[in-house]
Order: structure tokens, then sequence, then C-alpha cells
């Protein structure tokens, strides 16, 4: 049953303020930044609109916090964690409805963020306990030599409107998990997700200051995160752009970056593939979040004896998926985020249009109005189009033909990204040729959903820098230290 905006405050997760060390700000109406839903435009509250004073101030507060909790036992953290976990699945349902008021995705796919999102916080809270240094063998015969991993300390978080939940915890779950303090900026359009997780957070027992939630001026964030040299590592999921902005401003005070930016994500389906698994494989690939993804499927190759029938399967496919609201049951796909989103993707149809491709389904905006906009199919499209080297983020499904399998690999590495790739084949040594080939930081064999928090997730090229979840994902909030122990006899 959904909630009223009313009920929603009323379970304390839906506040129109921000935590910063360890207080909450309330926002002002007059002064705050408005967010609003994007399904209809509708009004959902004011979030404060803070700027570098505060950031400055929650970062002082994350330094002194920091220190008590990486000195307290990694059982210790982890329960804190656990709880937290426990707390996001108990309040799934809220927070999901959340999700979708200021995002737009469809509520089940909102709840399905929801235990996405819980689980890289569970994932890492049992990691917390696995940070293991090393012991070398000593280089004279009384020196030993040992190796500790220590939390790297204040980080500084950067997130993006598309996974306002997921985005957030596998970034927090490995710092607090590691023994750091972290202060996040969610983005402005989906502000609310991130303030629930801080709520949460609290009442799961995170000590105070150590997690601050600041809305504001992206611009006068940033600064005062880059700069601020108690900030020790920035991590950024977003444009390329703006990663590569950020990625200069740290230069001053030499940060660790984790990097999560654009993909332009292939998917191959060869002749050999199994074309009903690969056009359900498609579907998810390109239409999860309609579109708005950066491992969504961006481009779509199709070997030439299969393009016709794997086409008109995947018409059939993507005509039956139904927009709308995504408070209503039964809808798949949601608005956009926003008009420039919606513009993009009008500006990529028309530029296939008007260079020789054809619409099979969709191509228009919805009827809806507002930023909804068809699941689109396209066919015949080529290298010379915008969508074959832009990320279009939005539900517009092209299809490249090709002959031979060099010239698939070819054409996929064809591009300044490296995040997701995909492909489906039964040849179990192309395979591996393929997998080998692909120059990106993640491969799905027949499967169109790869993300995990068990696997390495990231890029490569301008895709990024660093991997989150995983085992991987906590070294980058730890430093080695070696310690050289002499007079060891
Ligand atoms: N890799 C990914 O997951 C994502 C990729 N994208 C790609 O980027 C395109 C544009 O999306 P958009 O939302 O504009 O992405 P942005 O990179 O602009 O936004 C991501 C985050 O960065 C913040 N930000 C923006 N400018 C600055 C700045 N100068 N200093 C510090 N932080 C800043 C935003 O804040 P604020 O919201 O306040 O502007 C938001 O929190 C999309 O169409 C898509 O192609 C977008 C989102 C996610
Ligand atoms: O960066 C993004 O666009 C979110 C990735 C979602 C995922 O983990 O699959």
């Amino acid at each position: 049953m959904s909630l009223s905006l009313r009920d929603l405050r009323a379970t304390g997760l839906l506040r129109d303020a921000n935590l910063v060390a360890g207080d909450w700000i309330e926002a002002d109406p007059n002064t705050g930044i408005a967010v609003r839903n994007p399904a209809d435009g509708s009004l959902i509250g004011y979030v404060p609109k803070l700027g570098r004073a505060e950031v400055a101030k929650a970062v002082k507060a994350a330094e002194e916090a920091q220190k008590t909790w990486a000195a307290r036992t990694a059982k210790d953290r982890a329960t804190v964690l656990r709880t937290w976990f426990d707390l996001m699945m108990a309040h799934r349902e809220a927070l999901a409805q959340i999700l979708t008021l200021e995002q737009g995705k469809p509520l089940t796919e909102a709840a399905g963020e929801i235990t996405y999102g819980a689980s890289f916080v569970e994932w890492f809270a049992e990691e917390a306990r696995r940070v293991y240094g090393e012991t070398i063998p000593g280089h004279q015969p009384d020196k030993r030599i040992l190796v500790m991993k220590q939390p790297i300390g204040v980080v500084a978080a950067i997130t993006p409107w598309n996974f306002p939940n997921a985005m957030i915890t596998r970034k927090a779950g490995p710092a607090f998990a590691a023994g750091c303090g972290m202060v996040l900026k969610p983005a402005s359009q989906t502000p609310y997700s991130a303030i629930a997780l801080a709520v949460l957070a609290e009442r799961a027992g995170l000590p105070k200051g150590l997690f601050s939630v600041i809305t504001g001026s992206a611009a006068q964030i940033g600064a005062e995160m880059t700069e601020n040299p108690v900030v020790r590592k920035l991590t950024f999921t977003g444009s390329t752009e703006i990663g590569a902005m950020l990625y200069a401003q740290s230069a001053s005070t030499i940060k660790k970056l984790g990097l999560e930016l654009g993909g332009n994500a292939p998917f191959i389906v060869f002749d050999d593939a199994d074309l009903d698994a690969a056009v359900e494989g498609a579907v998810i690939a390109k239409f999860r979040n309609n579109g708005q993804t950066c491992v969504c499927a961006n481009r779509i190759y199709v070997q030439d004896g299969v393009y016709d029938a794997f086409a008109e399967k995947l018409v059939k496919a993507v005509s039956r998926l139904r927009t709308g609201n995504g408070m209503e049951s039964g809808v798949e796909l949601g608005p956009l985020i926003d008009e420039s989103a919606l513009e993009k993707v009008q500006n990529h149809v028309t530029d296939v249009v008007e260079k020789g491709g054809r619409v099979l389904a969709g191509g228009k905006p919805h009827g809806l109005g507002g930023t909804f906009y068809e699941p689109t199919v396209l066919a015949d499209v080529t290298s010379e189009m915008a969508v074959a080297r832009e990320e279009t983020f939005g539900p517009v499904a092209p299809l490249f033909r090709f002959t031979e399998e060099a010239e698939a690999i070819q054409a996929a590495n064809d591009t300044e990204f490296g995040l997701a790739s995909y492909f489906y084949a039964q040849d179990v040594a192309r395979i591996f040729r393929v997998s080998e080939g692909l120059e990106y930081g993640m491969v799905g064999v027949n499967t169109g959903l790869i993300s995990t928090a068990e696997a390495p997730f990231g890029g490569v090229k301008m895709s990024g820098l660093g991997r989150e979840g995983s085992r991987h994902g906590i070294e980058d909030f730890l430093e080695l230290k070696y310690v050289c122990l002499g007079s060891i006899a």
C-alpha cells in the first residue's frame, strides 16, 4: 500500500533536513532546494542549500569521530553495520516509496534497489573482519616486515540520481567497515533517499559526526571536499565530465580517487546465441531503470544471420513494456529524470533517422507527456550516428549489424569508455576469445544483469578508477603501512 507524503514524514524517514556533524539542520523553504517528482512535477519538499562552511564542519567532526570508530574492534563496527542493514530491510517499503517519488523508477524496481543497496552494507559488515595484513620474510637476518592495513581517514562521497540508495551504500558500507568517516553529497534531484539512510544510520548507532549528508551547491561542496586536506579519499559516481573535473581539483591535496563514470556498453549477439535468452538479456540490460544506468546496453551489435530474427523478437518484447508513473502497479518503465534527459534521447533518435536508420518500435515521446518516452528499437544504426559514441541514458535500443567476430570486437572497443559489456554466444572458444578481447572492466556472458555486492564493479579508460563491491571494494578505503622490525635475533 502506498503511503502519503504525510505518512512517509511520520515514519521519520522522509526528512527535509541534513545531518551535519551529528546535528540535524532543517530546510528553509525560502532558501532550500525544491525536490520534485519526475512523474508529475509535484513538489515533494525542500532540502537545505548548504555550502563550504557546513562541509568543513562535517569533515572536522568526521575526523574526530573516525579516530574512536577506527579504534573499535572490527566485530563491533560490523555489528553496527549489520543493524543498519537490518533497519534498511525492515523499512524497505517506505524507502522504496521515497525513492520512486524522487527518482521515478517503478516501485518494484525501487524495492529491488533497496535490497541491492542494503546488500553492500551486509557484505562489507562481513568484510570488516577480514581486513588482513601480511608478514614478509625480512631482507636481513634480524629484520621482520609487517604490513598493516589502516583506514584512510575521512572520505568524501558524491553520488548520482539514478541509484539514490545503492550508490551511497556501495561507498559508505566499505568506508565504515574499514573504520573511515564519511561526508556525503547526494544528487540534488534525489536527496531524500540519502537523508533516509542517515536517519537509519543514526538509529543503528553509527557514532555522532561519523556520517554527514549535505545537500546544496554542487560546486561549493565539491570545492571544499576536494581542497580540504583532511579528506583523504574522494569517491564519486556520475558523469565523466564532472569526474574529470573533481580529479583535477583533487590534485593539490593528492587524494585517493574512486571514480565510477560514464559507459557506452556494447551488447553483442552472435549467430550461435540462444536468441530468446539474448532478447531477455537485452531487455534487462537496456531498459533497467528506463535505460538510465551507466551499465545499460548502449549499442546492440547483431550478427548478420540472426539480425532480422533478433530484431523481430526484441520489438515484440519491447512493445509489451508498460510505461507510467512508477507508483502504479504493473508499470515497468518510469519517466526520464528531467527535460534535458528527454532532449538527449530525442536528439539521438532524430540523428539516427536523419542518417538513414529505421524506427522499429517507439521513437517518440510517450502520450503521457512530461518526460515519458516510448521504449524504442532502432534498426540499421551505424558508427556515424551519435548513439555509437555517446551514452543515451534512455529507453532506446539501437541495432547495429556485423558479419565477423573480430569486426564486432573492434567496433565494441571503439569508444573512449570501458565500463560494462555483454555478449551472447554458445561456442566455448568464442566465449573466451571475446571475453578476453573486450576492453572493459566488466563482461556479461549470456546475461544482461551483472551487478552484485559480491563482484568488483568498475571500469577502465574514461569510465573511471577503482572497484566497488567484492573483497576488493574495501581496499581503496585502506592504506598500507609497512613496519620494519629490527633487532629480532
Ligand atoms: N556513471 C553513472 O552512474 C552516471 C552517469 N551519468 C551520466 O551523466 C549525464 C549527466 O547526468 P548528471 O546528473 O548531470 O551527472 P553529474 O555528474 O552532473 O552529477 C552527479 C553528481 O555530481 C554532482 N556534481 C555536479 N557538478 C558538480 C561539481 N561541479 N562539483 C561537485 N559535484 C558536482 C551532482 O550534484 P547535483 O545533483 O547537485 O548537480 C551529483 O551529485 C547523464 O546523462 C549520464 O550520461 C549520470 C548519472 C550517473
Ligand atoms: O553507476 C550507475 O549507473 C549505477 C550502477 C548500477 C549498478 O550497480 O548496476
